[in-house]
C-alpha cells in the first residue's frame, strides 16, 4: 500500500479548525482508496512567533522539504501586526514561499452548478463558470527591493526579469493548452515598466504557443470584467500583487472565499492552502467554511500524489454535500437546507464519501 509524508501547518485564527475538517476527509478517502497519509505537524506564522520567537522556523522549513507535500491553513492576526515587518507572521509565509520556491500559485474559481445561486452575481452571469488564476508567487512588489518605510516616506518596488516571466507564463500556457486555450494576460502596461516587460515576454512566448489565444488586459478593467462577465475568462495570468487581488475577487463569483483552493508549485515541492486567510473575526466560532481547505487537499492528491480518484471522490462528495442543501454560514442566504458548522461540514463531507 502506498503511504505518503504529509507536512501540516495549520497556523493562526481559524488555520487549526479547516485543517483539521481536511485531514478528516483525507483519512476518509484514504481508506476508500487504499493509501495511507502519515502526517507530521510544523509550527509557522503568530502560532511559531509565540513558541519559537520566530514566524518561520528551520524546522519548518527541512521538514516540508522532506515531505511529499504541504498541505497550509493560514497564518496572521492582529495579536502580530504592531511587530517589526521582518518577525510578522506574513513576512514569514513569503520567506516560506521564497525558501520553497512555489513561484506558480494555481488558484481555480469554478461555480459548481449546485451553487449557481450562492452568488451575488446572477446566476446566467456565473452559471459554467470555470476560470485558473496563475498568480506569480515568489516575485513583484511583495518580494522586490529596495524597501522601506521610515515614517515620513515610505515605498516598496515592483521587480520582475524576464526569466521569472517566462517561467509563470509557461506554467500558463501549458494550463490553457489543457482547458479551452485562452489565455488573458493582466498588467499595468499603460502605466509600468515591469508591466511592459511582462507584456512584451508574454506576447513573445505566444509564439510557442500558437494554439493558444493570448489576450492582455489592464488590471482595473480584469477587476471590472470579472464581475462584469466571468465566462469571458479560461486562464488568467498575472503578477503577485494583482492576482491576489484578482483572486479574491473571483471568489464572489462563486460565492464565497471559503470555497476557494489553491496550489502553490515549483520545481522543488507543493504546498496546498485556500486562498484566505487566517479570518479573525470568525476564529473560533466554528463557522468557518472548511471547503476551499478540503478542496485544497483534493488538488494535493491530484497534482503532487497522483491519486486522481481520491481527489474525483472528494470533490463529487463536496458537490453532493451542496446540492442537498447543506451550507456553512457565509453561504447560509443561498438555497441552505440545513446550516452547518464547521466540524459538521468535515464530517458530512467526510461520510458522502465513505458511503
Ligand atoms: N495565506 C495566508 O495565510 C493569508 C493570511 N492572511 C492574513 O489573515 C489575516 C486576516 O486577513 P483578512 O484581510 O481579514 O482576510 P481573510 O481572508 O482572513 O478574511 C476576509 C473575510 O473573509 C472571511 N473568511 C475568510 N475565510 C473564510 C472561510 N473559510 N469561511 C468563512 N468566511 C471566511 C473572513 O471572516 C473575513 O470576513 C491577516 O493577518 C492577513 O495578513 C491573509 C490572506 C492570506
Ligand atoms: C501575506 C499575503 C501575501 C497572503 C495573501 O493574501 C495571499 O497569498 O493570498
Ligand atoms: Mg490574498
Amino acid at each position: 500500500m502506498k503511504n505518503y509524508k504529509i507536512s501540516v501547518i495549520k497556523g493562526d485564527g481559524i488555520g487549526p479548525e479547516i485543517v483539521d475538517e481536511a485531514i478528516k476527509v483525507l483519512n476518509s478517502v484514504s481508506k476508500k482508496c487504499d493509501f495511507t497519509l502519515d502526517y507530521k505537524e510544523y509550527l509557522m506564522g503568530g502560532i511559531a512567533i509565540d513558541t519559537t520567537g520566530h514566524p518561520l522556523p528551520q524546522e519548518t522549513v527541512d521538514g516540508v522539504l522532506d515531505s511529499d507535500a504541504c498541505l497550509f491553513g493560514s497564518i496572521g492576526g492582529e495579536k502580530w501586526d504592531t511587530l517589526p515587518r521582518e518577525l510578522r507572521p506574513e513576512t514569514g509565509l513569503l520567506k516560506f514561499r521564497e525558501e520553497m520556491g512555489v513561484y506558480a500559485n494555481l488558484r481555480p474559481a469554478i461555480v459548481y452548478d449546485e451553487l449557481v445561486n450562492a452568488s451575488t452575481l446572477k446566476p446566467e452571469v456565473i452559471q459554467g463558470c470555470d476560470i485558473m488564476v496563475v498568480r506569480e508567487l515568489i516575485g513583484g512588489i511583495y518580494f522586490g527591493q529596495p524597501r522601506a518605510n521610515d515614517g515620513f516616506k515610505a515605498y516598496n518596488t515592483m521587480v520582475y526579469t524576464k526569466p521569472e516571466i517566462i517561467r509563470i507564463g509557461k506554467q500558463a500556457f501549458e494550463l490553457a493548452m489543457k482547458r479551452d486555450k485562452r489565455v488573458c494576460s493582466v498588467d499595468k502596461a499603460n502605466v509600468l515598466e515591469v508591466s511592459q516587460l511582462w507584456r512584451d515576454t508574454m506576447n513573445e512566448l505566444s509564439k510557442d504557443y500558437p494554439e493558444v489565444t493570448l489576450s492582455h488586459m489592464y488590471v482595473d478593467n480584469a477587476a471590472m470584467q470579472l464581475v462584469r462577465n466571468p465566462k469571458q475568462f479560461d486562464v488568467i495570468v498575472t503578477g503577485n500583487i494583482f492576482g491576489d487581488i484578482l483572486s479574491d475577487t473571483a471568489s464572489m463569483v462563486v460565492g464565497s472565499i471559503g470555497l476557494l483552493p489553491s496550489a502553490s508549485t515549483g520545481d522543488k515541492t507543493a504546498i496546498y492552502e485556500p486562498i484566505h486567510g487566517s479570518a479573525p473575526d470568525i476564529a473560533g466560532m466554528g463557522i468557518a467554511n472548511p471547503i476551499a481547505t478540503i478542496l485544497s487537499a483534493a488538488m494535493m492528491l491530484r497534482y503532487s500524489l497522483n491519486e486522481i480518484k481520491a481527489a474525483d471522490l472528494i470533490e463529487d462528495a463536496i458537490k453532493a454535500v451542496l446540492k442537498d442543501g447543506y451550507r456553512t454560514k457565509d453561504l447560509a442566504s443561498f438555497d441552505a437546507k440545513e446550516v452547518l458548522n464547521t466540524t459538521a461540514m468535515g464530517d458530512l463531507i467526510a461520510a458522502y464519501i465513505s458511503k
